[in-house]
């Protein structure tokens, strides 16, 4: 079946935390509406740019865009920023159910608020792999009350200013800044919260039935914060990971990074005459922003009961062990795709903090992904001269690099090459984590990759060496479009490159992004056909429009 959605993409005033600031909304809402489809469906989406003075463009992360690469919504890589009061077209299939989502890739107006769920259901008929009673989403964000504008000129200034913690965690977009609602029962220096649960920072309570199975479709579009996320008392069993199957296993708590979506079964066997605490927590850097909280409500008593017991401790920060334990346990469910046996190429990517001209930036291999004002797809497949660099960014890093130490010659370039594959090429990616600038510190990143899923092969500790590669998992890796590389270690991904178009693949975390933590993978694109005009009316290509009769 075909699916219409419309999407007007405009500022509001609103309350995320009960502080009233700028968001970004669609078609009024914050988040964004929840689009929903079946496995096989096609979606319509018009996006109407509402924003005044300002392009957008939404990408639909997690959707592979198989024979659409025009569709993937990333502003200067698959088409032109959408301009202020014109529509953009959407039309892509969604072949594999899942959990994903959509948000902005354009500057920082995912930070803004420009998120909202896509969930496709399995096709008519098709059953899953687990039995559930009842379902929930659970959309995880971070919150600033510096506008995302300040943010960008911040990031971007001599000297550096960093954007610092958010001042809120929110989920389903609420959360509450300056007071908690389990004040009463925890050590805290904030007040208790009071509602009367109209307001629009009020938490969204999850009520359910006593001795029943749920699923919750929990994916984080945080900006910057990686997040733990536990119920009192109960158990999570993991499901699915970025709209893949994977082994169900049993936690306390998950880690979830920028970037991923998870399915866990909750059943609820717990006392009924008592509710308990949905928490999530900051990981991976000292946290400074308050836990996140909502209430999980057996409908046997009143959900205005709050649970007497505090909420579960988020665990420390730095305890990457406990991070790993959680990374490690995912792998595929019997069935999942196998990987090829061999690569055909690989690439060795180091990721390093940065000074471009004074500027604080990420770089990969010592390049600073900054985006051309004409898109990828269009210049590749119409040979555009002169809209990015025609030499590759490098496929290696030095040797001697010392992963431990900041880096010798903090120095970097900006760079805006890309890539090459051809069709059907085996690629293997060693992400390599290392020291920040300055100080002894390494910091988590979550890699995404447009248009594809890949296998995660492994993980390990300080530099990737040759021999490593001995321990990949080749029998049953989990397939995933994000994967972490943990501080100051490595992660092994392979995909195989047979999806024609232009694809990112970059730190989900914002800022990160915003300051050249990026590189483009082009694929086969002589090969991808009828690129819709409204994608390519920017830059150097408008010429090719009024020349030539395209495609
Ligand atoms: O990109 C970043 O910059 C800061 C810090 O390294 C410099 O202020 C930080 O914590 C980041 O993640």
């Amino acid at each position: 079946a075909v699916r219409h959605y419309k999407l007007d993409v405009k500022y509001r005033y609103g309350e995320p935390d009960c502080k009233e600031q700028v968001v970004m909304g669609i078609n009024g809402q914050f988040p964004g509406p929840t689009i929903r489809a079946k496995a096989g469906d096609t979606l319509h989406i018009a996006v109407t740019n509402k924003l005044v003075t300002e392009g957008t463009v939404i990408h639909w992360h997690g959707i592979r865009q198989y024979g659409t690469p025009w569709a993937d919504g990333t502003a200067s890589i698959s088409q032109c920023a959408i301009s202020p009061g014109e529509t953009f077209h959407y039309r892509f299939t969604v072949d594999k159910a899942g959990t994903y989502f959509y948000h902005g890739h354009y500057g920082m107006q995912r930070t803004a608020g420009l998120y909202g769920f896509l969930i496709v259901d399995l096709a008519k008929g098709k059953k899953e792999a687990f039995d559930y009673d009842g379902e929930f989403n659970l959309l995880l964000s971070d919150w600033w009350h510096q506008s995302t504008h300040e943010q960008q000129l911040a990031l971007s200034s001599i000297p550096f200013r960093w954007i610092n913690e958010p001042q809120s965690l929110l989920m389903n977009g609420r959360g509450q800044y300056n007071c908690s609602l389990a004040a009463n029962v925890m050590n805290t220096s904030l007040s208790q919260c009071k509602f009367k649960g109209n307001e629009e920072c009020a938490p969204q309570i999850f009520h359910v039935h006593p001795n029943k199975t749920y699923r919750i479709r929990i994916a984080s579009a945080t900006s910057l914060a990686s997040l733990n996320l536990a119920i009192g008392n109960h158990k999570l069993v993991v499901v699915e990971a970025d709209g893949n199957y994977v082994k169900p296993f049993t936690v306390n708590d998950i880690d979830i990074y920028s970037g991923e979506s998870y399915s866990v079964l909750l059943t609820t066997n717990q006392d009924p005459k008592k509710n308990y605490w949905i928490s999530i927590g900051v990981r991976g850097r000292k946290p400074n922003t308050p836990q996140g909280l909502t209430i999980l409500n057996y409908k046997t008593i009143s959900a205005s009961i709050f649970p007497t017991s505090p909420p579960p401790i988020t665990p420390q920060w730095d305890d990457y062990n406990h991070s790993k334990t959680f990374t490690y346990k995912i792998i595929a469910r019997k069935g999942t795709r196998k990987p090829p046996q061999h690569y055909d190429r690989r690439l060795l990517l180091l990721n390093t903090q940065n000074l471009v001209g004074g500027y604080t930036k990420w770089a990969i291999n010592n390049v600073s992904l900054v985006l051309p004002s004409t898109p990828y797809l269009g210049s590749i497949k119409f040979n555009v001269n002169g809209s990015f660099d025609t030499k590759s960014p490098p496929d290696t890093f030095s040797e001697d690099h010392d992963i431990y130490k900041p880096p010798l010659n903090p120095n970097s370039n900006i760079g805006n090459g890309v890539y090459m594959f051809q069709l059907n090429q085996v690629v293997d990616v060693i992400l390599q984590n290392a020291n920040v600038m300055k100080g002894q510190n390494s910091e988590i990143h979550p890699w995404h990759l447009h248009g594809h899923n890949f296998w995660v092969l492994g993980y390990g500790d300080g530099k990737f060496q040759q021999g490593d590669e001995r321990k990949f998992n080749l029998k049953n890796p989990p397939l995933r479009n994000t994967a972490v590389i943990f501080p100051y270690g490595w992660t092994a991904l392979r995909f195989k490159a047979d999806n024609p178009g232009v694809w990112a693949f970059h730190c989900h975390i914002q800022p990160h992004l915003y300051m050249g933590m990026g590189v483009i993978f082009a694929e086969a694109v002589l090969n991808v056909k009828k690129i819709p005009r409204e994608a390519l009316a920017c830059g150097l290509l408008r010429k090719v429009l009024i020349n030539k009769k395209h495609n």
